[in-house]
Order: C-alpha cells, then structure tokens, then sequence
C-alpha cells in the first residue's frame, strides 16, 4: 500500500515531465480520481443494460477507426470517423434515453419524496399497505397480478390504455380486479397520485435478454420500470412469487417484509435533501441493494 502511494504519484510526476511541481502532481491526482469516479458511476449505471452492447459497439468503432488511420486506408477512416462522431452525438441521446431518463429520475427520487405534502404521504402510506396486503393476498391465492404504481414518471398514457376506474387504492378493490375470469383481471392496474386510476392497462415489455426464465407479465413489469419511474409488483400465478421492477430492475420473490420495505422507501421516505442527498445517492454502496440472486439486472 504504502508503495503504491510512492509509485503513482512518482509515476504521474514522471509523465506531467521532470519540471512539475508536487501541486500539479496532485491536481492531475484529484483530476484522475474524479475522472474514475465518474466512469466507474457510469458503468454501474448502464451494467446489464443494453447501453453496454451500444458502448461496446462504438467502442470497437474506434478501435476500427484507429487501425484505419495507422493502415493509411483514407476512404474507410473518412467514412469511420465521420460515422464516430454522429453517433456518438445520437448514440447517447437515442439509444441511451432510457438509461439517461432513469439515471436524471434516480437523481431526483429525493426531491420527488421530499416534495410530498402530508396528505400525499399519508395516501402513499395507504398505497404500500393496500399493494403489499393485496400481493401478498393474491400470491397465496396464486391470482397473478401487476400493479404499477407512479412516482415520478407520468402513467397517464398507461393508464389510458386500459380501463379508467379511478377509485381510493384498497387491497379489497385490487383482489377484487385480479379475480380470474373477471372483466379487468388482464393486463396491469395503475396507481396514480394514491388512487386506482385505470385497469387492464398495457405495458411495454422489456427486450432484456437477460430474463431468460420468466413469462410476459414479468417482463411487461421490467420494461415499465425501464422506461418510467415507476414501482411496479408482480404477482407470479404459476410460482405464487411476489417481484418487484423499478429502475430497470427486477427484486424477486420477496416476502412481505421485503416488500413492504422497498415500496416504503420507493413511495413514502424521503430521503436527504441537497448536496448531501446527492451525494448519499451517489456513494451507496451496491450492498445495500438485495442480493444478487434475487435481482435480475435488465
Ligand atoms: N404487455 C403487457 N402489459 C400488461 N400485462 C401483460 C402484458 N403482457 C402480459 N401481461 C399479463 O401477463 C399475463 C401472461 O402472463 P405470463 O404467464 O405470460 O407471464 P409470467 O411472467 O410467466 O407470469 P406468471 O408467473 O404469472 O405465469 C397476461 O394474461 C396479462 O395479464
């Protein structure tokens, strides 16, 4: 340890070039670990997702357009390079929005939760017990489910794809909706502002490779979470399991416990505010999520 704390600033003074100072070592220091820092955000944050595959993509892009430039190949390093630079523009507008959207969604979680008035944090209260009763309700019966419930992305276009209700959110009404055979039990219900707002909704489903061994409900489940800020609870008819999907992630077979944990901390606790908000979200460690067998990264 001790080495490596002679070696690289040795090392970083031997590169800035024999003249520099021990205060422009450690600025390029600094320089360096934010750097780092940020890569090693950014990668955490597209791990899994199909924006590793474009970076992959662009990257191998570049390394095309280097050997093209070494080889002299004037026509493929123009058409390369040109092809580089828009889309590395585009690439990271269109292909990454999904990931752009969540990343900017997480970052402002806190303000979303801290911005509840007392009487939409006392529904949110009213919203975890009636989806975490009701889920728990439905997995014993094995009624397979999907409920979404908004945070601060915008459901109204979901909820307009199926059937408005717009009620006070209770795990009566929710059992009731996921009757087999009944008029509404297909597709997912909608939970807006603390009320039912619509049934029978349709979702996108996600393209993940990566959910392999689950059905349509379950991806139409991660690919809301994908696309909106969103909670949404899964109920397995075929496993009787209860899963969770938000950020692009699937939480599975959760308990009540778990359940009601994680909708209370995605739905009611704020978290803290300002600098160190951010930078309490920043450097959470990835053990506090739940372990990984059983997370399903998309
Ligand atoms: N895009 C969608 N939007 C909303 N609901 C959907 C969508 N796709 C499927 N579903 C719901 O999922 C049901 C089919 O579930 P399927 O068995 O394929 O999935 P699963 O993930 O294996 O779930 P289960 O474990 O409950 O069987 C459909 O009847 C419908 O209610």
């Amino acid at each position: 340890m001790t080495a490596l704390a002679v070696a690289v600033p040795g090392f970083v003074q031997y590169l800035l070039g024999p003249g520099s100072t021990w205060r422009e070592v450690g600025l390029a220091l600094a320089d360096l670990a934010v750097v780092g820092f940020l890569v090693y955000r950014v990668l955490l944050l597209i791990r899994g997702t199909r924006a590793i595959n474009v970076l992959v993509g662009l990257f191998l892009l570049g390394i095309g357009y280097l050997a093209s430039q070494w080889a002299n190949l004037v026509a493929l390093n123009w058409v390369l390079g040109h092809f580089l630079s828009y889309s590395f523009i585009f690439g990271v507008i269109v292909l990454f929005q999904a990931d752009i959207r969540r990343g900017l969604a997480h970052l402002g979680r806190g303000t979303f939760l801290v911005g509840l008035s007392v009487d939409e944090r006392h529904a949110q209260v009213g919203v975890v017990d009636a989806v975490a009763r009701a889920a728990v309700e439905l997995a014993r019966r094995r009624h397979g489910a999907l409920i979404a419930v908004e945070r601060i992305g915008d459901l109204s276009e979901i909820a307009e794809t199926g059937v408005r209700i717009d009620a006070a959110a209770s795990a009566e009404l929710l059992l009731a909706l996921f009757q087999p055979g009944g008029a509404l039990h297909d597709g997912a219900v909608v939970l807006q502002r603390g009320r039912l707002a619509a049934a029978r909704c349709l979702l996108p489903l996600t393209v993940s490779p990566k959910l392999r061994d689950v059905g349509t409900r379950h991806r139409a489940a991660v690919g809301l979470a994908e696309e909106v800020d969103a909670a949404v609870v899964v109920v397995s008819e075929e496993r009787g399991e209860i899963s969770l999907a938000v950020e692009g992630v699937l939480h599975r077979r959760l308990d009540e416990g778990a359940l009601r944990q994680l909708l209370a901390r995605l739905l009611v606790e704020p978290e803290p505010r300002g600098l160190a908000g951010l930078l309490a979200r920043v450097a959470r460690p990835p053990s506090q999520d739940p372990p990984e067998d059983r997370r399903a990264a998309v």
